[in-house]
């Protein structure tokens, strides 16, 4: 893959903003290889995503940033530049399910994740053999039930030590306390098994099966201390039937959920998925 860097700008909207960025770029003969752009008309933001050339840029990114600086701040931009060479480094946590461990891990073995996993983290140790299988660290990190403070304190603590940017709960099955969520605010990427905000918190299928639907989903979001309720990322439908028991309605997700988080985990790690407010802005 050509080296670019990623551009990912959110500001009040003005006119010239594209003619702007666009003539900072040019100014430097920087060729941009991709450019979306999205007009809030309702919040009256404004978000771009560009990708340039990293080659045709003549200085690296600290110079970029200081070059930049002066317009990102006479727009009020939120804004970042990320370098495709180096890679995100990410965190997987799990349970006991391993569905969706394993689809990422047999994606980023095969190269479609681009992204360094810096370990696996589980409150079970019933995945241990399948990490390890791929020389990947496994972390066996228990929950006590009458006290879940040092589970998620020693969580934190390896992030930290891997310095890891990307944390997915991949079928991760406690619920993070608010501190956790604030931390790594935006780096968290959960994979909900329904179609939210349908059927919010645990056994969402026994839930839907209870209702009668006709379609099941599962939904990536980012996390937050509101369960379940984070900025959507990506979401997909299967259809089901009178027919399907809730095990059969289960075998159905699990395609849905694996195809959705790898989905959304990719677009995450190549800066596609802006932020604003409880909603996303996905450059896909
Ligand atoms: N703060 C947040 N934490 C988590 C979120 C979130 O959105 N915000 N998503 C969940 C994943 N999840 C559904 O997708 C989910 C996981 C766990 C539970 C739950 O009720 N867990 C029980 C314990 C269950 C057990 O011990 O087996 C609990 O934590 O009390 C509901 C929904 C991941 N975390």
């Amino acid at each position: 893959m050509e080296p670019v860097y990623r551009l990912t700008i959110s500001c009040p909207d003005a006119v010239g903003i594209v003619a702007k960025v666009s003539q900072f770029l040019a100014q430097y003969n920087g060729t941009i290889t991709e450019a979306n752009h999205h007009a809030d008309l309702n919040s009256g933001w404004f978000f771009m995503r560009n990708e340039i050339k990293a080659d045709s840029i003549p200085f690296d990114l600290n110079t970029f940033c200081d070059a930049f600086n002066p317009i990102a701040q006479s727009l009020n931009m939120k804004w970042q530049i990320t370098d495709s060479r180096i890679k995100p480094k990410v965190i997987l946590m799990v349970s006991k399910q391993n569905h969706c461990l394993a689809d990422l891990l047999n994606r980023w073995h095969n190269g479609e994740l681009d992204c360094e996993i810096c370990a696996v983290i589980s409150n079970h140790n019933d995945l241990e053999e399948q990490v390890n299988w791929y020389g990947l660290h496994f972390h066996h990190v228990p929950v006590d039930p009458k006290n879940k403070q040092p589970h998620f304190d020693e969580v934190s603590k390896l992030i930290d030590q891997y310095q890891a940017q990307t944390i997915v709960l991949a079928r991760y099955m406690q619920i993070l306390p608010e501190t956790v969520c604030k931390k790594y605010e935006g780096q968290i990427i959960n994979i909900h098994h329904s179609f939210l905000p349908s059927f919010v918190g645990a056994k969402p299928y026994h839930q839907a099966y209870e209702r009668g639907v006709k379609l099941i989903g599962a939904t990536c979001h980012y996390v937050t201390e509101q369960l379940d309720a984070g900025p959507i990322i990506d979401q997909d439908v299967a259809r089901i039937s009178h027919r399907d028991t809730v095990e059969e309605m289960v075998r159905l997700g699990k395609d849905v959920e694996r195809s959705v988080l790898a989905r959304g985990l990719r677009w995450h790690l190549q800066d596609r998925v802006i932020v604003h407010g409880n909603k996303t802005i996905v450059f896909s």
